[in-house]
């Protein structure tokens, strides 16, 4: 039987005035993937896939120099935001090193100043998935039934969006955990990997690898949309592992919300049609604090782990 493969979308009829049929057939897909699990694929995207190959590429050389070189673009301790190189704290469970960015122009970004090419294929790539992310946003707006722009109009402000570019380390004997099952707590994430492979998806309580392929970007809802939608939407479970003998990369987009954001079901998923809200209202900086608190303080258990069941009404 051929591996179970999570559906990929093309994305182009939204890019065109009158290809209706082309965009309902996407929204087909999109509304069953995001029913069942929260993971699709997208091609004919908008952005340039040689881009997003040069992004790859040009990470790679980063990642690759001695650690003195790129600690030069980390930020100081005493910065408001991590941007630019971090390496997870030596007890972390997930072997990765790390870039992060905030949209260009932020005065939090740390570029490194090597390779030359790095930071402007870094601007362009954020610009890029920015513009993709909103199209993709109105078209989970309208699989949604909702108001049109509902979406767009609650999460206009776009400086709270931020990209990561990742390294793996090749695995051990012992073990391969590169990130830690998790969902994400954003709105819209946005990933593409290097041939390694290693994203891996859970649905319906099996991990599904994401075969990579040149040029698709792989689309996962995260909380804030399962909790505005009561769970019509679901937040997409997944982690990575890593591959022997070779470090993989992959970057990583999340198409955020503004943190002084009021969260809770939408009265068209709960009040409206009579439905008990799954999830008490919440802002949305708590949720980020709660998150970033598993990162700096880990819990001794898993299940201690803040996620958004934090918020779920006891029924
Ligand atoms: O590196 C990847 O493929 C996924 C990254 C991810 O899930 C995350 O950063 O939240
Ligand atoms: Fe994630």
């Amino acid at each position: 039987m051929a591996e179970p493969q999570i559906p990929t979308v093309d994305l182009s009829p939204f890019f065109t005035e009158d290809d209706e049929d082309g965009k309902n057939k996407a929204m087909e897909i999109i509304t069953k993937a995001c029913s069942e699990h929260g993971f699709f694929q997208i091609v004919n995207h908008g952005v340039p896939v040689d881009l997003l190959q040069r992004a790859l590429e040009l990470s790679r050389v980063f990642f690759e120099y001695p650690s003195e070189e790129k600690l030069k673009s980390s930020a100081p301790p005493d910065a408001p935001l991590p941007a630019g190189y971090n390496t997870q704290p030596q007890q972390s469970p997930d072997k990765n090193e790390y870039l992060l960015m905030f949209p260009p122009g932020s005065s939090f970004n740390v570029f490194p100043q090597d390779p030359p090419q790095f930071k402007q294929v870094l601007e362009d790539v954020f610009s890029n998935l920015t513009k993709t992310a909103a199209v993709v946003e109105t078209v989970v707006n309208q699989c949604l039934g909702l108001p049109p722009n509902l979406l767009k109009e609650f999460n206009h402000e776009r400086s709270w969006d931020f990209m990561v570019a990742l390294r793996y380390f090749p695995a051990t004997e012992s073990e391969n955990n590169g990130l830690t099952q998790h969902e994400d707590g954003n709105c819209l994430s946005f990933v593409f990997q290097d041939d390694t492979g290693g994203l891996q998806v859970l649905r319906d309580g099996e991990w599904i690898p994401v075969i990579p392929t040149k040029g698709t970007l792989v689309v996962n809802l995260g909380d804030v949309i399962q909790v505005l939608s009561n769970n019509t939407f679901k937040s997409a479970t997944h982690r990575v592992v890593r591959p022997k003998g070779r470090s993989r990369y992959s970057f990583a987009f999340f198409h955020n919300l503004q943190g002084d954001k009021w969260i809770e079901p939408l009265p068209q998923f709960a009040g409206n049609i009579g439905k008990p809200p799954i999830y008490r209202g919440f802002r949305y900086s708590e949720y980020q604090q709660l998150r970033l608190r598993n990162k700096t303080h880990p819990p001794t258990t898993p299940e201690d782990e803040i996620r958004i069941t934090h918020y779920k009404i006891s029924s």
